[in-house]
């Protein structure tokens, strides 16, 4: 996929029409959401597209034999006289088939609106999973892309809602089968009326084409700062942010950015929209004089008996609906060409793949991990970022031991927790696993075997049982388990407060959902540690908002569960970190210093520094 570079440009005629090569991929994506309704759908368009031309044929045949009739030498003078006279048998047989036309073309329409509006949702559910399903595979350093963001934004945005390029297709489809229809008719006559009105129509199609590609590019170039009005839009009237943005007065600020950078929008695309303006209504007349020229000829031809009154209702009635098809199915052309484009948004991202996978041949996790983690000279840094946030960075993780990280913010610790769980890769070094390098192993069972518990965890907004069952989503129905691990975590007591217990939704998102307390959260949270029960636990700092005993009591009930297991604790509280069988100090990316809690209090440096900084604040 070549990158946007249309950030600068609008996109070529050539871009677009290219982007037409998408189509077929996106009619797939139909017929995969539902075969037998696409197939419906399209049955009833072509029924639908050959309706007008046979009412308008039947039409003029009617006028024909009228007039025959009229024209007749003896006429009956009463209607009852003409009834009885037998001469309208054919008459009545044209008419009756006319209204049989009509109550049938309107039943198709119906059937179309019907398919179409099933067919929409069922390919916004079907494409919405997609979505997630293929975002679930990306790489974590994906999402701080910045870059990746706005695809993934735009990717995004084309399965929320209806998706327009479903009705684009399908309306194109059958306006070209009934212009086709149209067109034969006129070309029985004369062959020159399509030319002309294919010379009126194409400079206009090209402006449509021209003015389309320039607010599809800008839209493209504002994806960055669209996507900074969402955000602010977001923060300046959401739960999460109301208390904050109360209490610093932050309304007027958040406003005037978001009226700043719409403001700069609206006058861009109001530009653009005179410049329209201007040349479509120029290029419109030169059409409708086109037209014209091509209706003289239909009146003269009458006149001269050329033509039939009914070939003159015909041709006027078939010029009049072609002019208006045409229309549309030039404008539906480019309209759909810049929908088309928005796909390579969509294909774009399913074709980004991930670089953290399985090897080919991966080896299965050993089940109990027997020597532990080997760390080799790690260095590690993130996606465009300058410093190194891990460098030569080496120990051991012992299988079956505790080891607590302590450091201060921005050493690493969280950066080796992503690491050991495989959620990056190291630039430098490697990291062993039993001896083996953590990338030859099978990537779905290392991270089975791993239980993180983050510090910036995920607050569900979810029932207080979901929240917990997230740990090992595959027994949620568990509900045993799942009440033994938040009783390990003190969660319990949280969920008995709650007026449906465990079933009470929680945050604030959804009507009737009780928000919790940090520290509550937290417990929730650890739980799901409990309820994992992975052969390696680690929890990153997920305590912070506990008070010191409650803190206290987690990790001391963590480090009993965890007898006989891997674990690895995040904290800045002495009191917890010293309960861990080895200490590591990280500074700068690096292990500065390890060992029990006695032996680095035996030794001057950093850990005693830090411990008795936080003792003396608590004597
Ligand atoms: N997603 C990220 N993108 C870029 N840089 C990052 C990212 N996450 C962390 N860093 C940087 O990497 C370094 C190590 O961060 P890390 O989160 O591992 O520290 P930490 O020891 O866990 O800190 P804390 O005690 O504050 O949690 C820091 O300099 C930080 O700024």
């Amino acid at each position: 996929m070549p990158p946007r570079e249309w950030a600068e440009q609008p996109p070529s005629y050539g871009e677009r029409w290219a982007a037409l090569r998408n189509l077929p991929a996106f009619m797939r994506l139909v017929w995969q959401a539902n075969p037998g309704l696409t197939v419906l759908m399209v049955a009833l368009r072509l029924a639908r597209a050959v309706m007008p031309v046979t009412m308008l044929w039947v039409g003029k045949l009617i006028i024909d034999e009228v007039i025959r009739l009229i024209a007749l030498d003896t006429t009956p003078g009463e209607l009852a006289a003409w009834w009885q006279s037998g001469l309208l048998g054919y008459l009545s047989l044209l008419v009756a088939a006319e209204l049989g036309l009509a109550l049938v073309s309107d039943l198709l329409g119906r059937g179309v609106n019907y398919t179409n509006s099933l067919m929409q949702e069922r390919l916004v559910i079907s494409l919405s999973i997609r979505v997630m399903d293929h975002a679930a595979t990306l790489d974590l350093e994906d999402f701080e892309d910045a870059a990746f963001q706005d695809k993934l934004d735009r990717a995004r945005r084309i399965t929320v809602g209806n998706i327009p390029l479903l009705n684009q297709v399908m309306g194109l489809l059958q306006d070209l089968v009934t212009v086709a229809s149209f067109a034969a008719g006129l070309l029985i006559f004369n062959p020159w009326l399509v030319v002309l009105l294919l010379i009126a129509l194409v400079p206009a199609f090209l402006g449509e084409i021209h003015f389309n590609a320039l607010t599809y590019a800008m839209n493209y170039r504002r994806t960055a700062e669209r996507r900074e009005m969402d955000y602010l839009r977001m923060v300046g009237a959401s739960a999460d942010s109301a208390k904050e943005v109360k209490i610093f007065a932050l309304n007027d600020f958040l406003r005037d950015r978001f009226a700043d950078l719409s403001q700069r929008f609206f006058a861009e695309n109001r530009g653009i929209l005179r410049r329209q303006l201007l040349w479509m209504a120029l290029l419109t007349a030169f059409g409708t004089l086109s037209y014209y020229g091509a209706y003289l000829w239909i009146i003269g031809a009458t006149l001269t008996a050329v033509l039939s009154i009914g070939d003159l209702t015909f041709l006027s009635g078939s010029f009049l609906r072609l002019r208006g098809l045409l229309e549309g199915v030039l404008t539906g052309f480019s309209g759909m060409a810049s929908q088309a484009l928005r796909l390579d948004d969509l294909f774009d991202f399913f074709n980004e793949q991930p670089e953290i996978a399985s090897p080919a041949t991966a080896l299965p996790v050993p089940e109990p991990i027997r020597q532990g983690f080997v760390f080799e000279d790690v260095g590690f840094r993130y996606p465009n970022a300058e410093r190194w946030a891990v460098r030569h960075l080496s120990f051991t993780l012992h299988a079956g031991e505790t080891l607590a990280l302590v450091g201060e913010n921005g050493a690493g610790k969280t950066t080796l927790v992503k690491l050991l769980a495989r959620l990056y890769d190291p630039d430098e070094g490697r990291i062993l696993m039993d001896g083996r390098d953590l990338r030859d192993y099978d990537l779905d069972q290392l991270r089975a075997a791993m239980g993180v518990i983050f510090q910036d965890f995920v607050r569900y907004s979810m029932s207080a049982s979901d929240n917990v069952a997230v740990g090992r989503i595959g027994a949620r129905g568990d509900q045993a388990r799942i009440e033994d691990a938040a009783h390990q975590s003190g969660a319990d007591q949280v969920i008995a407060k709650l007026p449906a217990g465990y079933e009470q939704m929680v945050g604030k998102r959804f009507a009737h959902g009780v928000d919790l307390s940090g520290g509550e959260w937290q417990k929730l949270a650890i739980a799901r540690a409990y309820m994992r029960d992975a052969q390696v636990l680690i929890l990153d700092e997920p305590t912070a908002a506990l008070d010191a005993r409650a803190e206290f009591e987690v990790f001391q009930r963590f480090k009993e569960l965890s007898e006989g297991k891997t674990a690895v604790l995040i904290s800045h509280r002495f009191s917890s970190v010293r309960m861990a069988d080895r200490i590591l100090v990280l500074a700068d990316g690096r292990v500065e210093a390890q060992g029990t809690h006695a032996e680095l209090l035996a030794q001057p440096g950093r850990y005693r520094d830090l411990f008795e900084l936080q003792a003396a604040g608590y004597r």
